[in-house]
């Protein structure tokens, strides 16, 4: 890996992506970064020994642009990036919503690029990350794309016009998670546990289902009867859940997430 890559919008994601970098062996001076605000590129380069620059500068050095700026900041990014994009520069983008096109009528003809919705456990080496090419992006650009993300989880290809949905699934997936966990460690509060126990419960048992849903290869409704004992606890709480339309409630959101990512693609 001895090509310069350059992260823009060096943020949480950007971030996560610079740590990755370095630590599969990318050597921090073929790192570049590019960030808003002067005090936070003096913590990147403090914290990884990156260098910062301006967009334009990481344009015109960088083989490969990762842009992780929020979706609405990406018009202002490619008013100031695209004269400085050589043709040849392959353009990643992690933003939510906005599809490949838009990049390619801003940049020069031919420019490949390629989308990646990736999610918050990029953090922790467990990022899923959802990989398609535009109009001009080749195998090898694909591969470029794969071992940059695959040092920080794993990494699928899907056409591109399954983005919005994967952007539902595993883009915003965490906080599903989380959202449950709060509400159980409530629940836990209701059944009169300290708090902290409350977590650590429910923590351990989401790791627990976590390492078994991804290492037995058995389907999740196998899991969940494995748990369920007749006329035990489990089904009196899945009734409940149920009733309360639980299952509904996931198809109906994961649609909003869905329209919403559609919606964002239009919103520079
Ligand atoms: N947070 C999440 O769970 C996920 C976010 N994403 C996508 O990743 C992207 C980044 O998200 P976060 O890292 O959460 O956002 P963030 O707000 O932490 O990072 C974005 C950074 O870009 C900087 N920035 C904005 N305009 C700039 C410019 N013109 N030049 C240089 N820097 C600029 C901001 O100052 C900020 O530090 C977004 O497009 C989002 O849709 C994708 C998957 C998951
Ligand atoms: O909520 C959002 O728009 C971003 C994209 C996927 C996860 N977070």
């Amino acid at each position: 890996m001895t090509q310069t890559v350059a992260v823009l919008g060096a943020g949480k994601i950007g971030e996560a992506l610079v740590s990755g970098l370095l630590r599969a062996g990318q050597a921090p001076a073929d790192v570049l970064v590019t960030a808003r605000r002067p005090e936070r590129a003096a913590e990147l380069h403090r914290r990884y020994g990156v260098e910062a620059v301006s967009n334009e500068q990481a344009a015109k050095a960088a083989d490969t642009l990762i842009l992780t700026v929020k979706p609405q900041d990406m018009g202002a990014l490619l008013d100031e990036l695209a004269p400085h994009v050589p043709a040849d520069r392959l353009v990643v983008s992690g933003a939510a919503g906005v599809p490949t096109g838009w990049f390619e009528q801003r940049l020069a003809p031919g420019t490949p690029v390629v989308r990646v919705m990736t999610n918050t456990p990029v953090l922790v080496d467990e990022a899923m990350s959802v990989i398609s090419a535009g109009a001009h992006a080749t195998e090898e650009h694909l591969r470029r794309t794969e071992e940059i993300f695959r040092h920080v989880g794993r990494t699928v290809r899907v056409p591109e016009s399954q983005q919005d949905a994967a952007t539902a699934l595993s883009g915003s997936g965490p906080a599903y998670f989380y959202l449950l966990v709060e509400a159980m460690t409530d629940a836990g509060i209701l059944l009169g546990l300290p708090r902290t126990v409350a977590h650590d419960l429910i923590v351990q048992s989401a790791i627990g289902a976590s390492v078994m849903l991804r290492d037995s290869g058995e389907h999740p409704v196998k899991l969940r009867e494995a748990v369920t004992s007749p006329a035990g606890t489990t089904i009196a709480a899945i009734r409940e859940l149920e009733n309360h339309g639980v299952r509904a409630a996931f198809l109906a959101a994961l649609e909003a997430a869905r329209d919403r990512s559609r919606e964002l693609a239009g919103g520079r």
